[in-house]
């Protein structure tokens, strides 16, 4: 693997030590060649082959039910040369914005292709802080696209798709001010040498988000293609939305639970019926918000927003989705982790929906989950490792308890950990001792829904040589 950093100010290699870096660039490359991943996507990409030759016939004909306005629209397309097929994916997430530029090779014409490279970088913030100057949020993307461009050769340009899908911090902006901002993106996409299928800027519905993850993490662990069919379960916490999506075994789950969270989709001729749900505005820095009652009035001039979650004699300026509130602890009041907890707990409390049979089950829980682990040494943070409830609680509990240890540059640690406890406990109703695998790379590779989305979208576009 060749990893290199460049504009290194929140990263990978930093983030365990600075806590509240909120504007930085990161950027790496990652090489890799780990034979499941050959043979995981030579299925992707011979489903692909045959789908352009069979192309009456859907591969997939269930998955239209879910992902019909998540694709572009189906075309057969001669991608790319005979070595190598190229695909683009931009995360537009609430607090950054993401290329994932995946390269596939096909060494002999009648071998089937191998992913070979992802090449990786961010930005912050991410688009929805753009929300009032449309036109310089753009400007990001075109700016990660002049990373696409080294990464693909130019001959490769016009056959290479671009997508750009944007979650739960555009979901939340007001319509129009969402329209503007992707109608602008897609203005850039277009000048962009590569090819843009039609509704290639969106917005992801939650369930697409949940279900796609989930895919990542089961193609990326094995899951998908053995015999046993162990899937894992996924649990993502972004910045404005959290998502928790499994594989149901029990006939109950099935039967009580709301039907929009089940949903069925074929794929290697097995048809999943998950469960799959995504929470607005219980991600970390939505519930961050929703804590200090700072959600309804907005940011007003002069109204300090106040949480025993923070040390008694903070006061700062913290920027979110564009906006700036201020905020700051309880002089002479209530801090500490008993206080912080009930207040979170207001944030889930009787807001989720509860499944007895996740108590027993394996989940892989990454974004935020792993972030504030990592921060707090719980994991390492190129490693992972394996959690138990408890153990967000207990540091909880320290960092809490000890806040003046925890200042300036981490002033939400004790909210954070406190939130992700309650979250996990009271709101998904796990059990203290369930284990949690975190988790943020399989095989050097993200555990991310653009994965998952890159997939469809090469299956959509029957990508072909
Ligand atoms: N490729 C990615 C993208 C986001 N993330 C994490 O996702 C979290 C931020 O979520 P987000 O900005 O996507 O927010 P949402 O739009 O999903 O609510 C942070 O913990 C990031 O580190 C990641 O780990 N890998
Ligand atoms: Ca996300």
């Amino acid at each position: 693997m060749v990893t290199t950093y460049k504009s290194l100010n929140s990263s990978a290699a930093t983030k365990g030590k600075k806590l509240s870096a909120e504007t930085a660039t990161l950027s790496y490359k990652m090489d890799y060649e780990p034979s499941f991943l050959r043979t995981l996507f030579s299925l992707i990409l011979v489903s692909s082959l045959l789908d352009c030759v069979l192309s009456e016939v859907d591969a997939f004909p269930d998955t239209k039910t879910w992902f019909e306005n998540l694709l572009p629209s189906t075309m057969c397309i001669q991608n790319a040369s005979i070595e190598s097929v190229y695909g683009i994916m931009f995360d537009a997430g609430s607090t950054g914005t993401r290329i994932h530029i995946y390269s596939f090779t096909q060494k002999y014409p009648d071998q089937l292709p191998e992913l070979r490279k992802e090449i990786f970088e961010s930005v912050k913030p991410g688009l929805s802080a753009y929300a009032d100057i449309p036109e310089q949020g753009a400007e990001t993307i075109r700016g990660l696209l002049e990373v696409a461009k080294d990464a693909v050769p130019s001959s490769h340009w016009k056959k290479t798709p671009v997508v750009l899908k944007a979650t739960a911090g555009l979901r939340l902006l007001p319509e129009k001010k969402a329209q503007a901002l992707l109608s602008e993106v897609k203005n850039v996409l277009e000048e962009s040498p590569f090819l843009v299928p039609d509704n290639s800027v969106s917005i992801m519905n939650g369930t697409y988000e949940g279900i796609l993850a989930w895919i990542t993490v089961n193609f990326l662990t094995g899951q998908l293609y053995s015999q046993s069919k162990q899937t894992v379960g996924i649990l993502d916490l972004g910045g404005a939305s959290t998502q928790i999506t499994f594989l149901p075994q029990s006939e109950e789950t099935l039967e009580q639970s709301p039907l929009d969270f089940i949903t069925s989709f074929k794929m290697f001729h097995t048809t999943y019926k998950l469960y799959t749900h995504s929470y607005l505005g219980l991600g970390l820095k939505a519930a961050r918000l929703a804590t200090l009652g700072a959600v309804e009035t907005g940011a007003v001039d002069k109204q300090i927003f106040r949480s025993s979650c923070l040390p008694k004699n903070l006061e700062a300026v913290w920027e979110f989705g564009g906006v700036s509130y201020r905020y700051g602890g309880i002089e002479n009041g209530e801090s500490g982790f008993k206080s912080c907890y009930a207040e979170v707990l207001r944030i889930v409390a009787g807001k989720l929906h509860q499944v007895d049979e996740i108590k027993g089950s394996t989940f892989y829980a990454f974004s935020y989950y792993y972030d504030r682990a990592a921060d707090t040494n719980l994991i390492d943070y190129g490693k992972g490792g394996i959690l138990e409830v408890r153990d967000f609680e207990r540091k909880a509990i320290e960092v809490c308890d000890h806040m003046e240890g925890f200042t300036s540059s981490s002033p939400f640690l004790c909210m954070d950990l406190s939130y992700i406890t309650a979250l996990l406990k009271e709101g998904f109703g796990f059990k203290i001792n369930t284990p949690l695998q975190l988790t943020k790379k399989v095989n050097n590779v993200e555990t991310s829904w653009s994965l998952g989305a890159t997939f469809l979208m090469l299956q959509s576009l029957r990508i072909s040589n």
